[in-house]
C-alpha cells in the first residue's frame, strides 16, 4: 500500500528527536489506585497496578508490551501518555519532565502523543460522522490543516485504507476492522510522535488482525511513528516489536530485544508465555506439547506477595524468592532481567538450592520437554560462561576456580532443573 506523504513532514525529524535517541524515558512509575470504604470513604488499601516500572522508548522503535489480564498494561499506556496521574516515578517526552502537567501543560503535548484504544466499537461515538470523528483533533486543538480539514480528514482516511468518499458515514456502517482503521486515523491526524496502542487488534477478527497490525507496521515505516503496543498475547507484538517488555503483577520481569526474547528467554514467566503461543507447524500436529501451565491464579494486586512476584507460580522459585525482590538486571546485551534463578542464563542465587513446596507442585504440571529443554538450555550456556571466565582467567594469568564458582550450573549434569533444584 502506498501511503501518501504527510502534509507537515516526517515525525521523526520533526521536533528534533532523531531516529534512536530516547523519546519517552519513565523512572520508577507507579499508579497506586485508592480503596475507600464507608461512609466517610476512608482509604483502607490500593489497587498496586502498576509499580516502579523503568524503562525507555526510542523514536522510531516499537515497544511491545505484553502480560495477563490484570497486570497493569492499560493503566500503564493510559500513565505515559498522561491520561491518569502517576502515583510515583516520572516520566519524561522529549527530555521534558511531564509527570504531573496539568490539562493546559499537556495540551500541546497532547499533538505529539496519540492513543489507540481496544475496543472499535465503542470508542468512537455513534452519532458522529467518520468525517466529524477523524477530524475532530483539528477542532480541539485549534490546528487548521493546509487545504482544509475535510480535505486532510479524507487524505487520512486514504492513509489508513478506507475510502475517502465514506466521509459521510457513521461507524455502524462499518466492520470492525475498518472501525479500527478509523481509529488510528485519527490518532494520527494531529501527526503524533508517539502512539501508544492498547489492545488494538484484541477485539477483531483474527484473520483482521493481521491486516491491523500490517497496517500499523507500514505507518511506521512511511511516517517514521514510535509505537508501544500493548498486547495480553505474544503472538501479536511477536512480528512488529524491535523490544519487548513482559509484565507481571505490575512489574516489568523482562525487557529484551525481540530475537533475544524469542532464541533465550530468561525469565520463567516469559517462558511459560511464550510456550502457549502456538506454532502453526503441520509436522508438529501429534507432537507431545510442552506448554507450560502455570499453577493457580494471578495473585491479588491489592497485596502483592513478598521477594518475586512471580515465586507463587513458579517452578524454580527459592527461599531468597519470598523474601528478596530481584532487581531488574541486564543479564546479556539488550536483555534485562528481574530474576533470581533465570533460564538459559548462570544462576544469580546459585548459594539458595532449596525449592519451595508451590514451586515442588508446580514443578509436576510442567511438559517433560519443556524443564528438559530448560535444563539443556540453561548448561549450555552456563558451560559456555564458565569457559569464558575460565579463559579470561587464563589470559589474566589467574587460577581458573573461580570461574566454575561463578557458574555453578556448569559442573552439573543435564538433568531437568526443576527437578534438580536441590542440587543448584
Ligand atoms: N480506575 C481503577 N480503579 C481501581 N482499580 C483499577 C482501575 N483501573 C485498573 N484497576 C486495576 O488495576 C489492575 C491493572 O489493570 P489494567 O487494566 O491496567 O490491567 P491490564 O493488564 O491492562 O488488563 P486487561 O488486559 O484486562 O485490560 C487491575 O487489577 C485492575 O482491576
Amino acid at each position: 500500500m502506498s501511503i501518501p506523504v504527510q502534509s507537515e513532514g516526517s515525525v521523526a525529524t520533526k521536533g528534533g528527536v532523531a531516529p534512536g535517541e530516547t523519546l519517552l524515558k519513565v523512572t520508577g512509575l507507579q499508579k497506586h489506585f485508592p480503596i475507600k470504604k464507608g461512609l466517610l470513604q476512608r482509604q483502607v488499601g490500593a489497587v498496586h497496578a502498576v509499580d516502579g516500572l523503568d524503562f525507555e522508548v526510542k523514536a522510531g522503535e516499537t515497544l511491545g508490551v505484553v502480560g495477563e489480564s490484570g497486570c497493569g498494561k492499560s493503566t500503564m499506556g493510559r500513565l505515559i501518555t498522561r491520561l491518569l496521574e502517576p502515583t510515583g516515578g516520572t516520566v519524561e517526552f522529549q527530555g521534558k519532565d511531564i509527570t504531573h502537567l496539568g490539562v493546559s501543560g499537556m495540551r500541546p503535548l497532547r499533538r505529539d502523543m496519540q492513543m489507540i484504544f481496544q475496543d472499535p466499537y465503542s470508542s468512537l461515538n455513534p452519532r458522529h460522522t467518520i468525517g466529524t470523528i477523524v477530524g475532530a483533533p483539528f477542532k480541539l486543538q485549534g490546528v487548521s490543516p493546509e487545504g482544509g480539514v475535510r480535505k486532510e480528514v479524507q487524505r487520512l482516511l486514504e492513509v489508513v485504507g478506507l475510502n475517502p468518499e465514506h466521509y459521510n458515514r457513521y461507524p455502524h456502517e462499518f466492520s470492525g476492522g475498518q472501525r479500527q482503521r478509523i481509529g488510528i486515523a485519527r490518532a494520527l491526524a494531529l501527526n503524533p510522535k508517539l502512539v501508544v496502542a492498547d489492545e488494538p487488534v484484541s477485539a477483531l477478527d483474527v484473520s483482521i488482525q493481521a491486516q491491523v497490525v500490517n497496517l500499523l507496521d507500514d505507518l511506521q515505516q512511511e511516517l517514521g511513528l514510535t509505537y508501544v503496543i500493548i498486547a495480553h498475547d505474544l503472538s501479536v507484538v511477536r512480528h512488529v516489536s524491535d523490544r519487548i517488555a513482559v509484565m507481571y503483577l505490575g512489574k516489568i520481569v523482562e525487557l529484551a530485544d525481540r530475537e533475544l526474547l524469542y532464541k533465550a528467554p530468561m525469565h520463567p514467566y516469559t517462558k511459560a508465555l511464550m510456550s502457549a503461543v502456538p506454532i502453526p507447524d503441520p509436522r508438529r500436529k501429534n507432537a507431545k506439547s510442552d506448554r507450560i501451565l502455570l499453577t493457580g491464579d494471578v495473585p491479588s494486586p491489592i497485596s502483592p506477595p513478598s521477594g518475586c512476584r512471580f515465586h507463587t507460580r513458579c517452578w524454580k522459585a527459592t527461599q531468597i524468592c519470598t523474601t528478596t525482590e530481584p532487581p531488574l538486571l541486564e543479564l546479556a546485551p539488550g536483555q534485562q532481567v528481574a530474576c533470581h534463578h533465570p533460564e538459559n542464563f548462570a544462576d544469580q542465587a546459585p548459594q539458595d538450592t532449596v525449592l519451595l513446596t508451590a514451586a515442588k507442585e508446580a514443578e509436576k504440571l510442567l511438559g517433560e520437554t519443556a524443564l528438559q529443554e530448560s535444563a539443556e538450555t540453561s548448561a549450555a550456556v552456563a558451560a559456555t560462561l564458565a569457559e569464558e571466565s575460565a579463559e579470561s582467567a587464563v589470559e589474566a594469568g589467574e587460577p581458573t576456580e573461580p570461574a566454575a564458582e561463578s557458574a555453578p550450573e556448569a559442573a552439573e549434569p543435564t538433568e531437568p532443573e526443576a527437578g534438580s533444584g536441590e542440587a543448584k
